[in-house]
This record gives structure tokens, C-alpha cells and sequence, in this order.
């Protein structure tokens, strides 16, 4: 920082040549044993010393100036008062600039100190003044040239000072000589001179007047301009110190805050610390309790895998033992299927042993009736030939010659008279019942005498009824034991009656050819007469099949469609059982179906009831002209399910389709049955023929198919097979 003291210092050195008086004080300041040697008085010198200690002790800054401030900081140190500094300033500030400058001080000082310490001095110089001008009066009388070179510089002296020129002019030296010259040559001119003199003087007066008050007014302005400077520089000192002190301040602050949120921010670090250390122990503490359990686990593992090894073995030889088992069971299968087979076709051979000697039995008595007719016709000729010969009573023989008539008895409609003779055919079923057999008709041979139909011949009639052919329940093993046995029972009047059956019933019987077919003379019902008989190929597999239904709904009528694709009107109602044999083609395998006809009078049902064993299907068949036939379908559904159980497929047939406008039972209501029941339906007519193969060729194939899963089944798996639902057709 560059201080104004310099400045105002060196300035009145630049000066010091101008003003004579001060640039003396100056000089003498600077180099006072030079001045003391040359000029100055010791007095003088002491004084201007004592000024520049006192100038030094004001200006304690040392700004090479002392300003009013200075002078009244000495108020303590000097016994005056302020008011007397004040005026002790004022009266050394010559120029009135409001700064003391050296010079300024030193003269006023010296000033001060003559007038005050040594009065005497200044008298003693205005005496030295009026002694040097007496002298120079006097010396301009004295006509000695080194008197009047003495007056005459006096004289010029005198004129000088009188001018004031001393401080004007530089050298005198020139002036003196013109002057001299003057007076010397032209004295008249020398006033002249003088005044000329006297005027430039003046005006270099006054011109050095004017320069030292510019001077003045530029040190003024300088002196403002340095005090401004000096309190901007102060104020700015200021300014920057409360900068500091503030921005300090700031910064405390700040860093106060910092440390603050430092300080909290390591608080909640340490308690994050703890935490986690808390947790760490946690932890460790977990982690050994799981390394403990892990050596538990790790021996319960091996525990374990030994008893898995263990359990594995075991399986194997489980395993082993249930493939030999499986092994066994699939030979055994095997072989109960070979031996099934074997007893199906020794069923079936039996059976088509059992037609042949049906239809052989009927060729005999169909022989035997037309032996007796000719020996009857022979009797009549010898009766005609008595009676002409005695001429006797006419009235009984023709009552027996009716009865017992050889003309054969046409098939009208025997149910009537069997209903009438319920009671007689109870009879023989009751004997045979207690004979432990059964009743089994190959059809009723109710003929009636000369096809009338009159009920009125009640006694014959009902000994007619009473053929009927009887065997065991179960026929085939007994037929298969040999003819040993003599199952059917005849009633005595049998042979004469039956001599009568014939045309309707027997239409198919070749009468003349006896052919004693089976060991044993078995009567066996005469529409067992067969066309499977000349089936070339053997049947697969044999199904037994139980025809049931109300009386009068066409059983019999419709398996003499389906077996022989003929229908006769008037069929007489079936006693006891009969059956058909009848091999039909499914899918390429002949199928031979075993057809039982049982009688659906109500007297024959318990009879009908032992029919159901080991029955594969059953065909319930209802007349859809006849509303309480079709009512009866759930008693027979009930019936068939209590022998067998519901594994059976059921075919439920509405008969007599041809006869649609006497129609009683909607196709709906068999539909919606034979669905709740789970069974086969069709609607059919034997008289037609309509659906009578369809509907049992379904059957066929349903047994069928449900035989083979049955197999299938039984081979893979070894057990039972669900039973498969059937579709109603
Ligand atoms: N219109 C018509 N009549 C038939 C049909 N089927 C049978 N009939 C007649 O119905 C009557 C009874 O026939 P059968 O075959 O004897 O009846 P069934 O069911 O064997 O009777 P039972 O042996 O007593 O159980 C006979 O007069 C038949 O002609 C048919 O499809 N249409
Ligand atoms: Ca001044
Ligand atoms: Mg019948």
C-alpha cells in the first residue's frame, strides 16, 4: 500500500530552488552542517533541530505533514489548552491548507521562538539596518574609488533590498554591472533604471505571487484528494474487515452445522454399528445352531438312507415276486380262457347235438302220428263195420269219434282253451315240480279238434293240453349224460292228441323219414327245427339269451322271424320253455346265440326265473298295441336284475310296429325307459320283419365286444373289468 507520505514529502523538495526562504529551511533541514558552516548562526541551528524533533513528535505517522488532527493529540503531552493549539496551528499553516508542511513548520516555528525567546535580536537587527544605510549615504561623498565601490555596492544593496529583488532575481551579478555602468556613464539614466527596475521586479513579484498560490491551491487539492483517497482506503479497510469478519462468521457458521450433521450422522453410524453388531451375534449365535442341527440332519440322513437302501432292496424283491406272480396269473389266465373256450364249444356242440336229435325225434312222431292216423282210419273202417253189423247207439261214439278225431286240428288260437285249463295244466306242472324238473315245451300242441275252436269240447281238449314235453332245468349235461334217463313225462292220452297236431305247427317237419338221430327218444319241441344245422363254419363263442315279456307281445312269433324269416298269424300261447340256436356273423366271427323262449303267462314266471342262470343277455319285449304290457316291462326289468344283478345287457323290444294305428305306447315313453335303465331299444314287428335282425345283431355284437374287453381286461390287468353301458338302439 503506497502511503501519501512520500509524495507530499518529495513534492516541496521539487520546490525547494523556487522559494528561497522555505528551500533554505529545507536545506537546512537536510544538510544542517553544511548550512551551519555556511550561513546560519549556532542559535539558529539548535533551533531548527528542536523544530524538526518537534515537527517528528507531531507527525508521529510520519506523513511528512502534520494536520490538525496531529497538532491536538499534543493537547495531553503540552501544557496548552485546545482552543491554543488550535490558534498555534492557524498561525503556522501560512497558507491556511489545513496541513503543516516542514517548511510551513520551521519558519513559524523559528518564528515564533525569536519573537518570543529573543526580542533583543530583532531591535539589534533594524539598528544593523539604519547603520548599513548611514553608511552607504556616506560613502557616496567620498571620492576614494574603493570607498565609492563600497558605497556604491551599498547603495545598490540598499536599492535591492528596497525592491525586495533578492528573492526575484538569481543572479544579481548582471544587474549590478548595467546599474554601475549606468551611473558611471549615463546618471541621468539611472532613475530610469531604478524605476524599470522597480516595475520588473514588481511584476516578477507578483508572478511569483500567483505560481506560489496555484501551488498552493494544487498541494490543497492534492491534500484533499490524498485525505479522500486516505478514507476510502480507510473505509475499504473497514469494509474488507467486517468482509472478513462476516465471511469468518459465515464460516463458523457453516462450519458449526457441518459438524453438527457430522457429529449426528457418526451418532447414527455408531447405533448402526451397534445394531449390526447385535445382529452379527444374532446370527452367529443362528449359525451355530444350524451347524449343530446339520450334524443332525447329516446322521438322521444317513439313518435314512440306509433304511432307503433297506426299503429298496425290498422293493426289488417285492417287485420280483409280483412279475413271477403276474407271470403265473397271466398262464393261469391263459389257461382259464383256453379251458372257457373248450366248455363254450362243448356247449355248443351239445346243443347241436340236442337239435339234431329235436329234429329227429320230431321226423319219429311225425311217423308215429302218421301210423296212427292210418291205424285210426283202420279202427273206423272195423268201427263202421261193427256199428253196420250191430246198429247200435250212435250218439257217444260220434262225441268220442269228435275228440279223438284223426282229422289233424288246425291251429286257431289255443290261448283261449289254455287259459280255460289252467287248472289241469297245475296239475301236471305241480307233479313235475315235486319230480324236481320242468316243464320244457317244444310248443303247445293245442289242436283242437276239426279247427273249430269251440270251447264247449272241454274233455278232450284239456287232455291235448296236457303233452307236454318235460326235462331237467339245466337240459344239456343231462342230454350229454346219455339216454339212460327218461326225463319227459307224457300223459297217457298224449299219443292219440298229438296225432292231431299238425299243418300250422308242423309245417316244416318231412314226416315219412325216421331217422333215429339221438340215442335217446327224447320228444323235444317241434320248432326246433334249424337252419344253423347246415352252417358250414364253426360258431367263436356262444351267448345264452333270455327271451321274457307279457304273454301275447310275439316272443315266439318273432324268433320264428329271426330264425326263419316266416311269421304265423294265431301262434299258440308257449307252456313251460323252448329255445333256439341260431349262429349269426358279427364283425367277421360267427356268434351262435342260444335263444330261450320262455312263457309269459303268469303262471310260468317262476319257472322262467331258473332260466336266468349264467345268462349273457335278456330280451324283454313288450306290444306296443297293449298298454299293461308295456307297464309289465318293470317287473320283468326287476325280475331279471333280482337272478342275475344289473352286469347283464338288456334288449328291450316294443313289438307289432306294423300294427301303428292301434298304437298305445309312444315311441317316447320305450325310448325314455330303455335310457333310465340303460338298455337297448328297438321298435319291431315279427309280422314284418322290421328291426328283428338289427335289433339282435346289436346284441350280438354288444355281448360280443363286452367279452372281449372282458378278456382283454382279465389277461392285462388281472381285474374285474367295469361294466360297459349299452346304447339303446
Ligand atoms: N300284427 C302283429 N301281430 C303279431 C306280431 N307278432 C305276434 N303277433 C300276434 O300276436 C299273437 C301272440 O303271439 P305269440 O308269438 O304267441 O306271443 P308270445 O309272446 O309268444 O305269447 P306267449 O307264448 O303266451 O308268451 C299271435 O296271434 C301273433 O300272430 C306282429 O309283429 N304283428
Ligand atoms: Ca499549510
Ligand atoms: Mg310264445
Amino acid at each position: 500500500m503506497a502511503t501519501p507520505d512520500e509524495r507530499v514529502v518529495s513534492r516541496p523538495q521539487g520546490h525547494g530552488g523556487e522559494l528561497k526562504g522555505s528551500g533554505t529551511c529545507l536545506s537546512l533541514l537536510d544538510h544542517p552542517e553544511q548550512k551551519e558552516t555556511q550561513e546560519l548562526a549556532p542559535g539558529q541551528l539548535a533551533m531548527l533541530r528542536k523544530a524538526q524533533e518537534f515537527f517528528q513528535t507531531c507527525d508521529t505517522e510520519g506523513k511528512g505533514f502534520i494536520a490538525r488532527r496531529d497538532m491536538q493529540r499534543l493537547h495531553k503531552e503540552l501544557p496548552l489548552s485546545l482552543e491554543e493549539l488550535e490558534d498555534v496551528f492557524d498561525a503556522l499553516d501560512a497558507d491556511g491548507n489545513g496541513f503543516l508542511t516542514p517548511e510551513e513548520f520551521t519558519t513559524g516555528f523559528s518564528h515564533f521562538f525569536f519573537s518570543q525567546n529573543n526580542p533583543s535580536q530583532e531591535e539589534a537587527g533594524e539598528q544593523v539596518a539604519r547603520l548599513q544605510e548611514e553608511k552607504v549615504y556616506q560613502s557616496r561623498g567620498n571620492a576614494d574609488p574603493r570607498d565609492i565601490d563600497q558605497d556604491e555596492e551599498g547603495q545598490f544593496q540598499m536599492l535591492m533590498d528596497k525592491l525586495g529583488a533578492q528573492n526575484v532575481l538569481e543572479d544579481e551579478g548582471d544587474v549590478k554591472q548595467l546599474w554601475l555602468q549606468l551611473k558611471k556613464d549615463e546618471p541621468h539614466l539611472l532613475s530610469n533604471f531604478e524605476d524599470f527596475l522597480t516595475r520588473i521586479v514588481s511584476q516578477l513579484q507578483e508572478a511569483h505571487k500567483e505560481k506560489n498560490e496555484l501551488e498552493c491551491a494544487l498541494k490543497k487539492k492534492i491534500a484533499a484528494y490524498d485525505e479522500e483517497i486516505q478514507h476510502l482506503y480507510e473505509e475499504m479497510e473497514q469494509q474488507i474487515k467486517s468482509e472478513r469478519e462476516q465471511f469468518l462468521l459465515k464460516d463458523t457458521e457453516r462450519f458449526q452445522a457441518r459438524s453438527q450433521e457430522l457429529e449426528k450422522k457418526l451418532f447414527a453410524k455408531e447405533q448402526e454399528l451397534e445394531r449390526l453388531n447385535q445382529k452379527q451375534k444374532r446370527l452367529e449365535g443362528q449359525c451355530t445352531a444350524l451347524h449343530n442341527d446339520k450334524h443332525e440332519t447329516k446322521a438322521e440322513n444317513t439313518k435314512l438312507k440306509l433304511t432307503n437302501q433297506e426299503l429298496a432292496q425290498e422293493l426289488e424283491r417285492t417287485a420280483r415276486e409280483l412279475q413271477d406272480a403276474q407271470q403265473q396269473l397271466e398262464i393261469l389266465q391263459q389257461e382259464a380262457c383256453k379251458l372257457q373256450q373248450e366248455k363254450e364249444m362243448e356247449v355248443y356242440r351239445v346243443t347241436e347235438s340236442l337239435q339234431r336229435e329235436k329234429s329227429g325225434l320230431l321226423k319219429q312222431l311225425d311217423f308215429l302220428r302218421e301210423r296212427n292216423k292210418h291205424l285210426r282210419d283202420e279202427r273206423d273202417i272195423s268201427f263202421q263195420k261193427e256199428k253196420a253189423a250191430k246198429a247200435n247207439t250212435v250218439a257217444p261214439k260220434v262225441n268220442w269219434k269228435q275228440r279223438s278225431g284223426s282229422v289233424i286240428g288246425k291251429y286257431v288260437d289255443g290261448r283261449e282253451i289254455l287259459r280255460s285249463q289252467s287248472e289241469e295244466e297245475e296239475d301236471v306242472f305241480g307233479l313235475q315240480r315235486r319230480k324236481s324238473s320242468l316243464s320244457l315245451s317244444g310248443y303247445s300242441l293245442t289242436e283242437e279238434e276239426s279247427g273249430t275252436g269251440e270251447t264247449a269240447a272241454g274233455g278232450p281238449t284239456r287232455r291235448a293240453l296236457r303233452r307236454i314235453i318235460s326235462i331237467e332245468e339245466d337240459p344239456l349235461p343231462q342230454l350229454l349224460g346219455g339216454g339212460s334217463e327218461q326225463p319227459l313225462s307224457k300223459c297217457p292220452e298224449e299219443e292219440e292228441d298229438s296225432e292231431q297236431a299238425e299243418e300250422g305247427q308242423i309245417q316244416q317237419a318231412t314226416p315219412l323219414e325216421l331217422t333215429p338221430t339221438t340215442p335217446r327218444g327224447q320228444p323235444v319241441g317241434k320248432e326246433a327245427l334249424y337252419k344253423e344245422e347246415s352252417s358250414p363254419s364253426t360258431p367263436d363263442r356262444l351267448f345264452k339269451i333270455v327271451f321274457v315279456g307279457n304273454s301275447a307281445v310275439g316272443k315266439t312269433s318273432f324268433l320264428r322271424r329271426f330264425c326263419e324269416e316266416r311269421f304265423s298269424p294265431g301262434m299258440a300261447a308257449t307252456v313251460g320253455i323252448d329255445y333256439h340256436v341260431k349262429t349269426v356273423n358279427v364283425d367277421d366271427s360267427q356268434v351262435a346265440l342260444q335263444l330261450w323262449d320262455t312263457a309269459g303267462q303268469e303262471r310260468y314266471r317262476c319257472i322262467t326265473q331258473q332260466f336266468f342262470r349264467k345268462v349273457d343277455g335278456v330280451i324283454i319285449m313288450y306290444d306296443l298295441t297293449v298298454k299293461q304290457s308295456f307297464l309289465s316291462v318293470r317287473q320283468w326289468l326287476s325280475s331279471v336284475e333280482e337272478a342275475v344283478g344289473d352286469h347283464v345287457p338288456i334288449l328291450l323290444l316294443g313289438n307289432k310296429l306294423d300294427n301303428e294305428k292301434e298304437r298305445e305306447v309312444p315311441r317316447g315313453l320305450g325310448e325314455q325307459l330303455a335310457k333310465e335303465n340303460n338298455l337297448i331299444f328297438y321298435e319291431c314287428s315279427a309280422y314284418s320283419g322290421h328291426n328283428t335282425k338289427e335289433s339282435l345283431l346289436h346284441l350280438a355284437r354288444f355281448l360280443k365286444e363286452h367279452e372281449d374287453t372282458l378278456r382283454k381286461d382279465t389277461i392285462q390287468v388281472g381285474r374285474p373289468a367295469k361294466k360297459k353301458s349299452c346304447c339303446s338302439g
